[in-house]
C-alpha cells in the first residue's frame, strides 16, 4: 500500500481499510462533505487546509512539469459558456449518461455503472466461492516435503456465464441504451438497495444550464470541460505562437457535471478541478522534438486488441517501442503519455498501480485518431485519471464551420504549388449601394468562409440563384448579380490547414484521491497510528517544528528556525501543544508531513537541532543552520534521505525526543 521502500519503515501487513482512510480525511479536513450542516449535496465537497494545499502543490507541479517545461500558452477562459459553442461541440446533444430508476422508490442509477457494479459484485462472489476450491500448496509439518492438497469444490457461476460477464465488463463503456436495456433484461439485474425492477435506460444531459443577462434570452452551460475555450481563442493564441505550429495551450479550471449517481468520493463529483492542455499539429507531421527524451520509459500498457479478446493483461512497453510498432498512432500522443506517467509518479501515484488503457474503436469519437486513458488502481477498482486523446482535426473544423472564421495555419511554401480552391468574387460596384452600410461587413465575411461554407454558398448560388450570408448576427441573400463562387486553380505560396489537436485532460480530485490511497499505510507497531507518504513536493506541509518544553527559552529559537523556513519558501507549521512529542508527530504523519525538527534543551544551549524523517522515524543531529539547509535540500528533491543521513549524524538522544 505504502511508498517508502526503506527497509527500517515499520509498516503494517494489515489490509487497506478504506473506511479508516476516509475517517482519516474528514476527520484531518482534507475534505469534507460540501453543506453538511444542511445535510450535504451528494458530488459536492470542500476542500480543508490540508486537502487545499495538497491540491495547490499537486497543480504547481502540474504548472513546472507541463506548462513551464514544455514552454505552453497558458489560459483562463470562462466557467459560464454560451450555448452555440456546446451545441457546435457536440455536448448539447451528445454529453449524455444513461440512466434507470428504481420502479418503486425512484433512486436513479447509472445504466452502466449499475451493470458493472452489479456484475463484478457477482464475479467477486464466484471467485470466492472458488478460492476454497483451489489448488493449494500448503505445507505440512509432519513431512519434510511441500503436498499438494484439493478443498471442497464449490463453484457458484458457470463457466460460460463467467466468459459472459467478463466479456461485457471488457466493454462496459461502449453500451448504447438499448443494448443496457437488454443487459439489465438478460442478467436480471434489480436494484442494489431494494431488490425492485429498473426501468428502462433514458438519456440525461450532464450539463448545469443556465441563462446570461437578466433577458434569459441569452442560454448558457457552466463549462463540462475547458477545452472549448481553448479552440474558440485559437486564432489569438496561434498569432502569439507567430504563427507556427506546433504549440500548445494549457488551463487550469473547475468544470462541472451533473452526474447521475455520484456514489465514490471525490472520484465521481459534479464539480471538479480540470487541468487541460490542447497540443496543436500539423496533420502531416505528429513527430514530436522532444521524444527521443522519453522513448525508452517502460509504460504499463493495455492495448484495445487485448480487451476485445475480453483480457485485462498489461504489456510493459517503452514508449519508443509502442509507437513504432504502431501500437500509439504517432509520436506526439505517445509523448505526451510518457510524460503524463512522469507527472503522476512525480507526485506520489505508485507506477505498479498505473496503467495506459487504450479506448476500443467503437469507444472513441468518430473523428478521434487514437486515445489512452491513465488510469490508476484504487479500492474502487482501477480509475480513469487522465484521458490523452488524439482528437483530429474535429473541433476546430466544427468552430469554423458554424461561425464562418478560419481556424487555420499558413505555412509559406519553398516551392508554389497549383491547387483546385473554391473562390469568391464579388462585384463591388453593384455590390456596395445593394447592401449600403452593410456591404463592409457581408464582404468581410464572405472573405472569411471557411472551404465548406464556402462550398455550400457556391452550391446555394447554383439552386436558387442567392447565398445566405450571416454578418453582425444578420441574415442576408446575396444574389449571384454581385456574387459569383466558382472552383478555379489557383497558384499557392502558402500553405494552409487545420491542425490537429492532441488532448490530455486531467481530473485532479480523482488524482488526488488516488494519490492519498496509495500513500496511506499504518505503523505495525501500532495499527492505530496511520501515516501519508505523501512526498516532500506535495505534502501540504513540509515541515513540523516541535518545542520540547513550554519554557520561555523556547520562543526566540521556535521563531527563528520558522522564520528560516519561512525565508526559504517552505511551508512549516509551530506544534507547541502540551501532547506528548510522539502523540505531536503522530498527528503530522496523518497529515503526511515528510520532516519534523526537534528544539530541546541542546538546541538552547549548543544550537543543535534533530531532524525526524516521517516514514521511518529516524532522526538525525546538526546545527540549526544545517539541519534548515538539509530540510531545504530534501524538499526540493536535490538530496534523499539516503545522503541526509550521510551528512548528518543520526541522533541517538533522549528517548521522548524518537517518536
Ligand atoms: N464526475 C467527475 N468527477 C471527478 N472527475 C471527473 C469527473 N468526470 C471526469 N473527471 C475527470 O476528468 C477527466 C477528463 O474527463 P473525460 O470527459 O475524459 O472523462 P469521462 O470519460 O467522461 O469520465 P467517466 O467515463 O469516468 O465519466 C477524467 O479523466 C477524470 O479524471
Amino acid at each position: 500500500m505504502s511508498q517508502p521502500t526503506d527497509s527500517s519503515v515499520n509498516k503494517t501487513a494489515h489490509a487497506f481499510e478504506r473506511a479508516s482512510l476516509e475517517s482519516l480525511l474528514i476527520r484531518r479536513f482534507f475534505f469534507a462533505p460540501a453543506f453538511e450542516i444542511y445535510g450535504g449535496v451528494k458530488g459536492l465537497y470542500d476542500y480543508g487546509p490540508p486537502g487545499s494545499s495538497l491540491q495547490a502543490n499537486i497543480l504547481d507541479t502540474w504548472r513546472k512539469h507541463f506548462i513551464i517545461e514544455e514552454e505552453m500558452l497558458e489560459l483562463d477562459t470562462t466557467i459560464m459558456t454560451l450555448s452555440d459553442v456546446l451545441k457546435t461541440s457536440g455536448h448539447v446533444d451528445k454529453f449524455t449518461d444513461w440512466m434507470v430508476k428504481d420502479s418503486k422508490t425512484n433512486e436513479v442509477y447509472r445504466a452502466d455503472h449499475l451493470v458493472e457494479g452489479v456484475l463484478e459484485a457477482r464475479l467477486k462472489g464466484d471467485k470466492e466461492a472458488r478460492g476454497v476450491a483451489e489448488v493449494q500448496e500448503v505445507e505440512d509439518p509432519t513431512q519434510k516435503k511441500k503436498k499438494k492438497k484439493v478443498k471442497s469444490v464449490a463453484v457458484k457461476l458457470d463457466d460460460k456465464v463467467v466468459a459472459e460477464y467478463e466479456s461485457t465488463l471488457a466493454k462496459i463503456d461502449n453500451y448504447t441504451g438499448a443494448e443496457l436495456g437488454q443487459l439489465i433484461r438478460d442478467f436480471k439485474i434489480v436494484a442494489p438497495e431494494t431488490g425492485n425492477e429498473v426501468t428502462e435506460p433514458v438519456e440525461f444531459n450532464l450539463m448545469f444550464d443556465s441563462s446570461i443577462g437578466p433577458t434569459g434570452q441569452i442560454k448558457g452551460y457552466l463549462r463540462p470541460e475547458t477545452a472549448q475555450g481553448h479552440f474558440v481563442n485559437f486564432n489569438r493564441l496561434l498569432d502569439f505562437n507567430n504563427g507556427r505550429v506546433p504549440f500548445a495551450s494549457a488551463q487550469i479550471g473547475r468544470s462541472f457535471r451533473n452526474e447521475i449517481s455520484p456514489r465514490s468520493g471525490l472520484l465521481r463529483v459534479r464539480e471538479f478541478t480540470m487541468a487541460e492542455i490542447e497540443h496543436f499539429v500539423d496533420p502531416l507531421d505528429k513527430s514530436h522534438e522532444r521524444f527521443e527524451a522519453v522513448k525508452d520509459i517502460k509504460l504499463r500498457l493495455l492495448p484495445k486488441d487485448v480487451q476485445s479478446a475480453g483480457k485485462t493483461d498489461i504489456s510493459e512497453v517503452a514508449v519508443g517501442e509502442a509507437v513504432s510498432s504502431g501500437m500509439v498512432d504517432n509520436e506526439t500522443l505517445g509523448f505526451f503519455i510518457a510524460r503524463i506517467y512522469l507527472f503522476l509518479t512525480k507526485i506520489g501515484i505508485n507506477p505498479q498501480r498505473l496503467r495506459f488503457r487504450q479506448h476500443m474503436a467503437n469507444e472513441m469519437a468518430h473523428y478521434a485518431a487514437d486515445c489512452w486513458d491513465a488510469e490508476i488502481e484504487t479500492s474502487y477498482g482501477w480509475i480513469e485519471c487522465v484521458g490523452c486523446a488524439d482528437r483530429s482535426a474535429y473541433d476546430l473544423t466544427v468552430h469554423s464551420v458554424k461561425t464562418g472564421n478560419k481556424l487555420v495555419v499558413r505555412q509559406p511554401l519553398k516551392e508554389p504549388r497549383i491547387v483546385d480552391k473554391i473562390v469568391a468574387t464579388i462585384d463591388k460596384k453593384a455590390f456596395g449601394p445593394m447592401f449600403k452600410r452593410e456591404a463592409k461587413a457581408i464582404e468581410d465575411a464572405i472573405l472569411s468562409l471557411s472551404d465548406e461554407c464556402l462550398k455550400k454558398a457556391m452550391d446555394e448560388l447554383n439552386d436558387k440563384q442567392a447565398a445566405t450570408i450571416e454578418a453582425n448576427g444578420q441574415k442576408y441573400e446575396v444574389p449571384v448579380s454581385v456574387l459569383q463562387i466558382k472552383p478555379t486553380q489557383i497558384k499557392e505560396m502558402v500553405r494552409e490547414f487545420v491542425p490537429n489537436v492532441i488532448e490530455p485532460s486531467f481530473g485532479i480530485g480523482r488524482i488526488l484521491y488516488s494519490l492519498l490511497e496509495h500513500s496511506y499505510w499504518n505503523r505495525a507497531d501500532d495499527v492505530n497510528r496511520a501515516v501519508l507518504s505523501l512526498p516532500p513536493t506535495v505534502a501540504p506541509i513540509k515541515c513540523l517544528i516541535v518545542p520540547l518544553s513550554s519554557n520561555a527559552e523556547f520562543k526566540p529559537l521556535v521563531t527563528k528556525v520558522s522564520g528560516k523556513l519561512r525565508a526559504l519558501g517552505i511551508a512549516s507549521r509551530v506544534d507547541d501543544s502540551n501532547a506528548s512529542i510522539g502523540k505531536r508527530y503522530a498527528r503530522n504523519d496523518e497529515l503526511g508531513t515528510p520532516f519534523g525538527v526537534t528544539l530541546d534543551f541542546a538546541s538552547v544551549s549548543k544550537g543543535t537541532m534533530t531532524l525526524r524523517e516521517r516514514d521511518t522515524t529516524l532522526q538525525l543531529i546538526g546545527t540549526i543552520d544545517e539541519v534548515v539547509q538539509v530540510v531545504y535540500e530534501l524538499c526540493r528533491g536535490d538530496l534523499s534521505w539516503t545522503e541526509a543521513q550521510q551528512r548528518l549524524p543520526a541522533y541517538s538522544g533522549e528517548q521522548d525526543a524518537s517518536a
